[in-house]
């Protein structure tokens, strides 16, 4: 079995939006595609990012229909905010997570595991997103925006993952100032990071050589 970390250089960039496309692509190519979402916040009734995820799981992998949205979490909370702060009891047990990955790894071929936020986000006092990803030993892909602004935070992302010594690809989704990347952004991107690549076009490029 094999797993893709999915992280962002913030919340709401389109980690669930380049999963669900994972998804497609991983079973596009014969997988049976999984999905886990360690820790939900911002949870009203049920967890929506796992919803979604598992809806699409479930179009794909057989192992996976028996499941409800909170089997793919380990923790879902109320309020919207890094899991440190939303989980006010202390609760979170990383033993909790590792059990929950383990299981659904037996499920399918490659678990896509989505982060909750960016890299730096806390899960505990003095653990983070990017410690997870780390243990579970997983490589990950970095969604960066397309909106102004996107250089720095991609840039930093990049420093916190070579920092760690994790192995990582990391590509852009096309979506927040689309007209004007092509002139604010891309120009830097051409010339450092010549095989940048976009959720949009390139995703079925990325999961054919990550397989
Ligand atoms: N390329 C896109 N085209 C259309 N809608 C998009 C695109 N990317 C993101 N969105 C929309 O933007 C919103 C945020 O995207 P998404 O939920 O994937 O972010 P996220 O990084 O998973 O956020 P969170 O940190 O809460 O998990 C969603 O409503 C999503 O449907
Ligand atoms: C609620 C939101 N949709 C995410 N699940 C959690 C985002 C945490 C961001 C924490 C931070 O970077 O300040
Ligand atoms: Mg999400």
């Amino acid at each position: 079995m094999r797993s893709l970390f999915i992280t962002a250089t913030g919340t709401n960039v389109g980690k669930t939006h380049t999963t669900l496309k994972l998804i497609e692509a991983y079973a596009k190519i014969g997988l049976k595609v999984g999905a886990f979402k360690p820790i939900e916040t911002g949870v009203e009734d049920e967890p929506v990012d796992a919803k979604a995820l598992l809806e699409a799981c479930q179009e794909v992998n057989p192992d996976f229909t028996d499941l409800a949205p909170t089997d793919i979490c380990a923790y879902t909370f109320s309020l919207p905010a890094a899991p440190f702060c939303a989980d006010t009891k202390q609760e979170i047990k990383l033993e909790k997570i590792f059990k929950k990955y383990h299981e659904l790894s037996k499920r399918c071929d490659i678990l896509l595991v989505e982060g909750a936020g960016g890299l730096m986000v806390p899960i505990t006092q003095t653990y983070k997103m990017i410690d997870l990803a780390k243990e579970l030993n997983a490589p990950v892909l970095l969604v960066t925006p397309s909106r102004l602004g996107c250089i720095n935070d991609t840039l930093l992302s990049l420093e916190a993952l070579k920092s760690r010594d994790i192995d990582f690809d990391w590509c852009v989704n096309l979506y927040e100032d689309k007209e004007s990347f092509a002139k604010v952004t891309q120009p830097y991107y051409d010339a450092v990071f010549p095989k940048w690549w976009s959720t949009e076009k390139n995703i079925v490029q990325f999961v054919n050589q990550m397989i």
